[in-house]
């Protein structure tokens, strides 16, 4: 493996000392030259753009999506609720996995997607659009949607080309399974529903912004397992983020489980943005029009709280990346949470 763990409260990553000697870990002293406004408006945009780009050949597939969240894998469809395990039996994390910063960083040899057959077009049954179009600025409440049979129901909001749906749709072979997912890029979910592992069977991807608060999920309130946001949360406007989850948090189950992995604070990434990329604290633009906020434990468990939702894991995940061949040392911090519906919930 080439990374080594670094962790506790000695290691340190290296951070960039401002003329006072305090740290500044994100240039935000000036702020960017284009309005933010501009980003928000045309973000859907700029992630189109991305996936232009890149295609599927951008992110891995997330393999560790099963050590760190085993209620993912199969056999979790029975008395997954009381498997939960405590913050302190977490496992560990296959080191060097991921490409989240960008193509200077790959260190894994990349896995792709086969997003070449078009055998599997979309079979929607009419219920589906029905449901949607018709039902789009109201809650769903009736019997018939996507993946209504299904026993147990996992969404990914902000699912990319379907690195995190593809391996769970290729793991876990519960035949009770339905895995919706969604992305506000038009341009990704079209990667997903034309990817050759996708089985309108078994998976609903659509385009959904998980800011938008006229439009409703094609799924009834109380009806989700799991909910997984993988580096999704992170590229929203911070403002929007509690009602985002807000209206996530309604749709599971009691006892549902809302799984998040996402940027922590002082990430290497956060340390190299330069001046003008800033956007607001914490929150910066990339090179391609793309946002990203780093975290804090305490802030993602005051969204989570705040949505009615107990806490199962907020842990921080720091690493120490190394990629030989570039010679590059990155110090990377990741937050890791697990949040639960409780099964009598006051959620409105
Ligand atoms: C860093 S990528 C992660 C993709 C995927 N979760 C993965 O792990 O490979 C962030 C994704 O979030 C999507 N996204 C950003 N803001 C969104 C929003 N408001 N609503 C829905 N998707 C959004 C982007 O289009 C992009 O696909």
């Amino acid at each position: 493996m080439p990374g080594t763990m670094w962790s506790g409260r000695k290691s340190r990553p290296p951070r960039r000392r401002g003329k006072s000697g305090r740290t500044v870990p994100s240039g935000c002293a000036r702020r960017s030259k284009v309005r933010p406004v501009d980003y928000e408006v045309n973000a859907h945009k700029y992630w189109n753009e991305f996936y232009k780009i890149h295609e599927n050949g951008f992110f891995k597939d997330r393999h560790w999506l099963f050590t760190e969240f085993p209620e993912l894998a199969p056999s979790q469809n029975q008395n997954h609720l009381n498997d939960l395990l405590p913050e302190n039996k977490r496992s560990k994390v296959p080191e060097c996995r991921s490409n989240e910063d960008g193509p200077g960083l790959q260190i894994e040899e990349q896995h792709k997607c086969s997003s070449n057959s078009l055998g599997h077009k979309m079979q929607m049954p009419p219920v589906e659009e029905n449901v949607t179009q018709k039902l789009s600025h109201l809650e769903i409440c009736v019997d018939e949607f996507p993946g209504s049979s299904a026993t147990y129901r996992i969404l990914e909001v902000g699912c990319g080309v379907g690195n995190t749906v593809f391996p769970i749709l290729q793991t876990n072979n519960d035949p009770g399974l339905f895995v919706y997912c969604c992305d506000f890029s038009s341009t990704a979910v079209e990667l997903v529903q034309t990817n050759s592992a996708y089985d309108p069977c078994r998976c609903f991807a659509f385009v959904h912004d998980l800011c938008d608060e006229d439009k409703s999920y094609p799924v009834p309130r109380d009806s989700l397992d799991i909910i997984i946001l993988i580096f999704v949360l992170s590229a929203v406007v911070p403002d929007k983020m509690q009602k985002a989850i807000n209206r996530l948090s309604r749709l599971l189950k009691p006892g549902g489980l809302m799984l998040l992995r996402d940027y922590g604070r002082y990430d290497m990434a956060q340390l190299r943005f330069k001046k003008g990329q800033c956007l607001s604290e914490n929150f910066y633009v990339r090179g391609d029009g793309t946002r990203v906020y780093f975290f804090t434990q305490d802030e993602l468990d005051t969204l989570f709280t705040n949505a009615g939702l107990e806490k199962v894991q907020n842990l921080v995940d720091r690493r120490l990346q190394v990629n030989r061949g570039k010679q590059l040392t990155m110090y990377r911090v990741w937050i890791q949470c697990k949040y639960r519906k409780p099964l009598l919930s006051g959620t409105g």
